[in-house]
């Protein structure tokens, strides 16, 4: 199946400091991929790559076979909610639902009118007086029920309450399934990625650190425990993303596809918390095995 979004190579760069360098990975249509990494990594820059709001300096960007922000027909495809959740601050409510119909061939209105009837926003509020959270919801109201191929996502469930985080999570879900919606989603909460994403791009320093399938990335990834041992002294075919040690004991993340064929460790499966923890603590430039961390 062809991606809803390809890149070889690209870059961004800001005066002199890449923000974003040799990122090449696909992402599959009709999945919910999640974009994650530390402050700064480079999410929002690929996400606004993506969306046609920045220009490549580096490199080229292919969004749902088309070039991103090239025109109006691909523009309706791609639906794109900033960091910031933008809204018009003197518009009301059921002034963005009109403007949305308007500007959107695919508009469904009543998506639109019955998700901000659920969420109880007044039609008749100026989104300038709602709430950081109904601002958010307004927004992703208005990128759902646009009915975009693709729809990319900046942080936006930051601010929202939990149980609105969760129905928010459940209709992007629905969206999914009943119309072959893709997503790509950054956010910093991890448990909330587990909910949804079933791929997953770990940018870290301004590059791809991981992507892939996240079942795929969990199996390939074990918490070895056992007698204190110097990592170092691994097969080759296992990457050491973190370890840690106490007196007697090691206790070691580590990659790879080969079956692990020493008795002396206990091989545990990792959570996706845990797996992205060990690639945001380990810089890109570490070598194959983290310097020695003692535990006491
Ligand atoms: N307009 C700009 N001019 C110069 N540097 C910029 C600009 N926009 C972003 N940057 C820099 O690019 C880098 C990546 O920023 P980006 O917003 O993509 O990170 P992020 O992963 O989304 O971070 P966060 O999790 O904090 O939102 C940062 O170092 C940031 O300072």
């Amino acid at each position: 199946m062809t991606p809803v979004l390809r890149t070889q190579g690209l870059g961004k760069k800001y005066k002199r400091d890449w923000v974003l360098t040799g990122c090449t990975l696909d992402v599959p249509a009709g999945h919910v991929t999640g974009l994650v990494g530390p402050n700064g990594a480079g999410k929002s820059t690929l996400l606004n790559l993506a969306a046609g709001m920045l220009a490549p300096t580096s490199g080229t960007i292919e969004v749902c076979g088309g070039v991103p922000g090239s025109g109006p027909a691909q523009l309706s495809k791609v639906g794109f909610v900033a960091q910031d959740t933008p809204t018009y601050a003197g518009l009301t409510v059921a002034e963005h639902l009109r403007l949305g119909a308007r500007l959107n061939q695919r508009w469904d209105d009543a998506l639109a009118r019955h998700r901000i009837e659920r969420l109880g926003l007044d039609p008749d509020r100026r989104a300038g007086k709602l709430s950081g959270g109904q601002r958010a919801q307004l927004a992703l109201t208005l990128a759902l029920a646009k009915r975009p191929e693709l729809l990319l996502l900046d942080e936006p469930v930051a601010a929202l309450d939990p149980l609105a985080r969760r129905e928010f999570l459940q209709d992007l879900m629905e969206a999914v399934a009943e119309h072959g919606l893709s997503v790509v989603l950054s956010s910093h909460l991890i448990g909330d990625l587990e909910r949804v994403c079933d791929h997953l791009i770990v940018l870290v320093a301004a590059r791809v650190r991981l992507t892939g399938e996240v079942d795929e990335l969990l199996s390939a990834h074990h918490r070895l425990t056992g007698p204190r041992r110097d990592e170092t002294t691994l097969p080759a075919d296992q990457e050491v993303l973190s370890a840690s040690h106490t007196d007697r004991q090691s206790t070691l993340v580590i990659r790879t596809e080969a079956p692990i064929l020493d008795p002396a460790w206990t091989v545990g499966a990792i959570g996706l918390e845990d797996l992205v923890l060990a690639y945001l603590a380990r810089p890109a430039d570490a070598g194959r095995h983290p310097a020695l961390e003692l535990l006491r």
